[in-house]
C-alpha cells in the first residue's frame, strides 16, 4: 500500500460510522465545564480487564485495536489510573494512519495521556515509553494529576517535554477520604483546555466512574468484548451494587442507547449510562 507509515493502523470508514453518536463533537464548544467523558477499555467474558493487577493483558485483536486507536485520534486525553502506568509502561499515543508522528503534522491527532496518581508512586524517567515517544515526536507528554509536590526533578523533565503535575485537594473525610473526586478531575482537565476525555482504565478507575454518583459524569461508554476467560483472580469490572428503600439489591448500572458491533473476533459494545 502507497504512503502508509511503517508501523500505523487502519479503521475503515464504515466502521467508523457506527460509533459516530457516542463520540464527541468535532466543534465542542469552549465554555465546559467538564469534558466529554468516554469509558472505554476491553473485558473478556468474565468482565476481566487482565489476569492480575499488575500484568498487561492483551485482549483486543487487531480490528478492534485499530479502533482504540481511533477513538485516541478524537479525543483530546486519554486517562489511565497509576496502577495501569506501572503495570503497563503503556504507550498511551494513537498509531492510526494519518495522525501526527504517524504520517501526520506535528501531534495533530495525538491525545494527551492523563494519569492519575495522587501520591506520586509511578517512577517514571525519560525512557519510560509514553515520555520516550513525546520526546520523538509521536506523542504528548503526560499531566500528571496528584494530592501531594512532585520533586523537582520530575517536574523539570515533565516539563521539559511538554507534560506537567497537576495538583488537586484530596478529601480527608467521608466516602472519598484519600481520594481524589472525579468532578474535580473532570473540571481540572476542562480548565486545561481538555474539551474530550476517554477514560480507559484501569479496573480501580472504571468501578469507581460506573458507580450512579458519577453517571451524570459520562457521556458514553464504549466496550470491547474479546472471546476468552481469563479466570479467576483477574482485575475485574464489577461497580458496587445498589440497594433499594426497601432493602433490595439492585444492578449497579445499566446501559442505553446500546448498539452492537462485530470487529473480527470481538464485538463493541456501545452505551450511554
Ligand atoms: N483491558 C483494558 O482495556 C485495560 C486493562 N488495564 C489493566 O488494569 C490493571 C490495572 O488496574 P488497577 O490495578 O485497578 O489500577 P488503576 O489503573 O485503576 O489505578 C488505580 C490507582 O489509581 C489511583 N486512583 C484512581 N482513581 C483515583 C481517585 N479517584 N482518587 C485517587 N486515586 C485514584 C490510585 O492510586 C489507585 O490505586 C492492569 O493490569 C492493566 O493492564 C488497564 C486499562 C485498560
Ligand atoms: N483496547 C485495549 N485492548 C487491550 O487488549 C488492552 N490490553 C488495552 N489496554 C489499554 O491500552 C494501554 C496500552 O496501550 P499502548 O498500546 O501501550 O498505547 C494499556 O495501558 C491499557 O490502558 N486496551
Amino acid at each position: 500500500m502507497a504512503n502508509v507509515s511503517r508501523g500505523a493502523l487502519q479503521f475503515a470508514n464504515s466502521d467508523r460510522e457506527i460509533l459516530k453518536a457516542y463520540l464527541p463533537p468535532k466543534d465542542g464548544n469552549d465554555e465546559i465545564q467538564r469534558p466529554f467523558t468516554t469509558l472505554t477499555f476491553a473485558t473478556s467474558l468474565d468482565s476481566s480487564l487482565a489476569l492480575s493487577p499488575g500484568t498487561q493483558t492483551v485482549l483486543s485483536g487487531p480490528q478492534s485495536k485499530a479502533m482504540t486507536h481511533y477513538l485516541r485520534s478524537r479525543y483530546d486525553a486519554i486517562l489511565i489510573g497509576v496502577g495501569t502506568a506501572i503495570a503497563d509502561n503503556p504507550s498511551l499515543n494513537c498509531r492510526i494512519e494519518g495522525v501526527g508522528g504517524y504520517g501526520g503534522n506535528g501531534l495533530e491527532g495525538q491525545p494527551r495521556p492523563i494519569v492519575v496518581d495522587p501520591y506520586l508512586r509511578w517512577d517514571f524517567s525519560r525512557s519510560t515509553k509514553v515520555l520516550s515517544l513525546a520526546d520523538e515526536g509521536k506523542g504528548r507528554a503526560p499531566f500528571i494529576f496528584c494530592a501531594k509536590e512532585p520533586q523537582e526533578e520530575k517536574v523539570k523533565l515533565l516539563e521539559s517535554l511538554g507534560g506537567k503535575f497537576v495538583i488537586l485537594g484530596i478529601s480527608d473525610t467521608g466516602p472519598l477520604k484519600g481520594r481524589l473526586d472525579w468532578v474535580d478531575i473532570l473540571q481540572g482537565l476542562a480548565w486545561h483546555g481538555i474539551k474530550s476525555v476517554m477514560v480507559e482504565g484501569g479496573g480501580t478507575v472504571i468501578n469507581d466512574l460506573l458507580r450512579p454518583h458519577y453517571a451524570s459524569l459520562i457521556d458514553s461508554v464504549i466496550v470491547t468484548i474479546a472471546p476468552t476467560w481469563l479466570g479467576q483472580g483477574g482485575v475485574v469490572v464489577s461497580p458496587p451494587r445498589r440497594v433499594s428503600a426497601e432493602g433490595n439489591y439492585l444492578a449497579a448500572a445499566r446501559l442505553k442507547e446500546v448498539k452492537w458491533h462485530p470487529l473480527g473476533e470481538d464485538v463493541v459494545l456501545c452505551g450511554k449510562l
